[in-house]
């Protein structure tokens, strides 16, 4: 009877020859042909053409972990931006990320409207390239310490593109000074054209003084160990902790005020 049998109605033939090789991506289930007894095993593999949609399917559900964990992991997501996405864009476009930065801004911002330097810093590294800027976020804890505060004085250490000393400027009553320190010449040399297009300028000042108010970022991520415990610790500071998230991205992150009290 088996003889018979159209080829088609069985997939390997007798099976009292068979021999069926599983691979892990084929399910086996249980055949009965109509005119036998018999209960043949059978292998369904999935087709040729499904295999390339399995390894899509797989690198996409890759793809989706790597950017959740770029998304929430800050160390992942600085390995991703400054180290493989930076460099790559810069050796395609011969030009740094900074640099690209302030083309963005005298290309789309309003020349002497610091405002507008601001928002538009803060759209290109939302939008294109992340960038170490304090950010909207932690911008707005930046511009409430400088409004209490209202300074005729203030101190930045770590300049960058000049995002935040043109944010802190802006808010800076008439006849009140800004400086700002940045060690990399490359940075410094954006700020400075950053600064002068935003039509803010910096000036000297003196160090602290009783009242002078420090506020300090990326106390979590990096963070900045060795100045929170001095603050924390001195009687000459009183500190206020606010809870934030890494500038452009949902990592955790906060901001340390801390009061000189003299
Ligand atoms: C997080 S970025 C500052 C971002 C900037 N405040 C803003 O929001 O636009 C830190 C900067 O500090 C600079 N920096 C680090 N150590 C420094 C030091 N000892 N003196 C001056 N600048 C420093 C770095 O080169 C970097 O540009």
């Amino acid at each position: 009877m088996q003889g018979h049998l159209e080829q088609e109605e069985w997939w390997f033939g007798k099976s009292s020859e068979r021999k069926i090789a599983r691979p892990p991506w084929a399910s086996v289930t249980a055949l009965c042909h109509p005119r036998h007894k018999e209960v043949i095993p059978r292998v369904e593999m999935l087709e040729s053409s499904s295999v390339p949609l399995f390894i899509v399917f797989i690198l996409l559900f890759i793809l989706l972990l790597v950017v959740l964990l770029i998304r929430k992991n800050g160390t992942a997501a600085l390995i991703w931006n400054e180290i493989i996405r930076e460099k790559v864009t810069n050796f395609i476009m011969n030009q740094s990320k900074e640099q690209r930065i302030l083309n963005f801004v005298l290309a789309n911002a309003v020349r002497g409207d610091p405002c507008s330097v601001v928002d538009t810093i803060d759209k290109y590294c939302s939008q294109k390239e992340w960038a170490m800027n304090v950010g909207d976020e932690k911008g707005k804890i930046l511009d409430k310490t400088v409004e209490e505060a209202n300074p005729s004085v203030a101190l930045e250490l770590g300049t960058y593109c000049g995002y935040s000393a043109v944010r802190i400027s802006r808010l800076l009553k008439a006849g009140a000074r800004l400086l700002t320190v940045e060690f990399n010449p490359e940075f410094a040399a954006i700020a400075k054209q950053m600064i002068e297009f935003a039509g803010v300028q910096d000036k000297e000042c003196n160090l602290l003084r009783k009242g002078s108010v420090l506020l300090a970022d990326n106390i979590i991520f990096p963070g900045a160990p060795d100045f929170i415990n001095y603050v924390r610790k001195s009687p000459h500071f009183q500190c206020t902790n606010y809870p934030s998230h890494l500038e452009y991205m949902q990592v955790e992150d906060a901001m340390e005020k801390a009061v000189f009290l003299g």
